[in-house]
């Protein structure tokens, strides 16, 4: 799914309004009639107060469709117009108009803190104050309107965007901003919903289909992919029937140093799980044992020493390799890894200390192999490239590190992104569940055994990615949060694919 600019999602709808030979009034009355659709499936009647704020631009307007239709249904509300300007919208001036004939309830004029109304917990509200439009922060009485409903503790839903946030641009002022329990949003999700920090201010959030040209969409080049279990499905490569484990390659795994031999013992069964042909786990000969009674698939390599990685020799040729879990930074261990550099031409998959290592060896990050993939949470990610002043401008930055290293960056996290040159991809699987040791450790593997499979650099990353993610939303549905370890994440894998095709298995109704 394609995540667009505000300038881009502006085009759209002067485009859809040639096109489709509409006024952009009858675009507004089919945005907020969207919206009225999912309060009424869901209120299905029940009269809770509806407190609907609305400002004065577009935004405001798709406010006034919604409470007019919630009116003529018989529904119980009150709408108010925030009015910080006197610059109001055409479209906004004519839906407050007809808003006059539905009721004899005139909109309420908000100017001022004393005009502030009552809200209860039973109360839904409904943000319409700002939209796509916000050219700064919302500031006086504005910013305390905002802050007052955030205290509130009703039901908060916005439309198209929390008021105070940019779609797109950094957060200025983060005490202005509506804390919203729900957004509903028109045709694409806007970049900040995923943001660490803006997407807090969003929650929740659902598109809903407007009917925007869908060639002008097609064609735009979008400032981020969303990938959903449509992109996920489209990566799978089907299984040939007379295919043999040589087909699924050979993953090397580097990783464990004592006491973290658990890594590569992680990220070696994620690597089968997956569906790589043979596993080889090269670790310090203090997991040996650890390895081949763990994991009795796979194959095991050691080091000559006991308890750190020095020297890493193999006597095959990987199809990929995944590299740096649980390895520390030992001086010989960055020295093994400088010269696997030198000699492997096998995609490498860089976790952890490997990237550490990096970090802190400029001349070592100088021999990255072109085509890795680097896979940083966001403290591994500041070594690397700096601290960055807000979100955009780390995005920008590792764009460039990507370019210049011909690397795919993976920023771990909620919304865990991964950047490929100028373009940036945005995952939708995943919870809170998976912030536990090892998690990292599972990813890395699984992304190994996708390049063993013949995925390419960037669909073994989107694909491992959401797949893993999707592991991890599986077992949180059955264990939990709480409970959920990297093996459990690891262990359903195999759900994971079969989920993708779940739908297409179920018989037509
Ligand atoms: N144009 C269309 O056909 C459609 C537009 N839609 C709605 O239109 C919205 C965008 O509408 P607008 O472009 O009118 O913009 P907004 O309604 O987001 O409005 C903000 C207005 O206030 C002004 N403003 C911005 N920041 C301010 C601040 N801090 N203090 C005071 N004033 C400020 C801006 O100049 C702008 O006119 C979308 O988010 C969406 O909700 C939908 O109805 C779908 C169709
Ligand atoms: N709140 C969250 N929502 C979704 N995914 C998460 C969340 N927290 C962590 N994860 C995922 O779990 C993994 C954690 O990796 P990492 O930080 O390297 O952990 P470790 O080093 O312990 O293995 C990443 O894939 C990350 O995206
Ligand atoms: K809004």
């Amino acid at each position: 799914m394609k995540i667009v600019s505000a300038e881009q999602q502006y085009n759209a709808d002067k485009i859809t309004i040639e096109k489709q030979q509409i006024t952009s009034l009858e675009l507004m009355e089919r945005a907020g009639g969207q919206i009225f659709e999912w309060l009424d499936s869901r209120l299905e009647g029940v009269p809770v107060p509806v407190h609907i704020f609305c400002g004065i631009g577009d935004n405001g307007g798709d406010g006034m469709v919604v409470g007019r239709l919630l009116i003529e249904h018989g529904y119980n509300v009150v709408i108010y117009v925030v009015n910080y300007s006197d610059k109001r919208s055409d479209n906004f001036l004519y839906n407050y108009d007809r808003i006059k004939k539905v009721t004899k309830n005139w909109p309420i004029i908000i100017k001022r803190e004393a005009h502030f109304p009552k809200i209860t917990s039973e109360d839904v509200v409904i943000d319409a104050i700002f939209g796509i439009g916000l050219s700064r922060s919302p500031e006086g009485w504005v910013k305390k309107l905002i802050t007052y409903l955030n205290e509130t503790e009703a039901f908060k839903l916005s439309i198209d965007i929390p008021s105070g946030l940019f779609a797109n641009k950094a957060l200025e002022d983060e005490d202005a901003v509506f804390l919203a329990n729900h957004t509903l949003t028109f045709q694409a999700p806007k970049l900040a919903f995923f943001l660490p920090k803006t997407a807090p201010f969003v929650r929740d959030f659902e598109v809903l289909d407007i009917g925007l040209d869908s060639d002008f969409l097609d064609d735009l080049k979008p400032l981020a992919h969303l990938i959903t279990l449509f992109e996920a499905k489209n990566l799978y490569k089907y299984r040939d029937k007379y295919a043999h484990k040589g087909t699924f390659g050979h993953a090397l795994i580097v990783g464990g140093s004592y006491g973290k031999i658990g890594a590569a013992v992680l990220a070696s069964k994620a690597a089968f799980k997956i569906g790589a042909g043979l596993v080889t786990a090269f670790v310090p000969k203090c997991g040996y044992n650890i390895l081949q009674t763990t994991i009795p698939e796979a194959m095991v390599a050691t080091d000559k020493e006991d308890e750190i990685i020095t020297n890493i020799v193999i006597d095959f040729e990987p199809t990929a390799i995944g590299i740096g879990m649980g390895i520390g930074k030992n001086k010989a261990t960055a020295e093994a890894i400088t010269k696997l550099f030198k000699t492997q031409n096998a995609p490498m998959v860089i976790d952890a200390d490997a990237l550490n290592i990096l970090a802190e060896n400029k001349e070592v990050l100088k021999l990255l192999p072109k085509s890795s993939i680097l896979t940083p949470h966001p403290g591994e990610l500041k070594r690397l490239i700096g601290a960055w002043k807000d979100d955009y401008e780390k995005l920008e930055k590792v764009k460039k590190f990507s370019k210049k290293n011909e690397a795919v960056v993976i920023i771990k996290g909620a919304f865990t992104t991964i950047v490929y040159m100028d373009n940036l991809y945005i995952n939708s699987t995943g919870n809170p569940g998976m912030a536990t040791g090892g998690s990292g450790d599972a990813l890395t593997g699984a992304i190994t055994g996708l390049l063993c499979q013949g995925y390419n650099i960037l669909q073994a990353s989107l694909f491992g990615v959401y797949l893993h993610g999707l592991a991890g939303d599986n077992a949180a549905n059955v264990i939990g949060y709480e409970a959920l370890m990297a093996s459990d994440i690891i262990d359903n894998l195999g759900k994971a694919y079969m989920e993708l095709f779940t739908n297409d298995m179920e018989e037509p109704e």
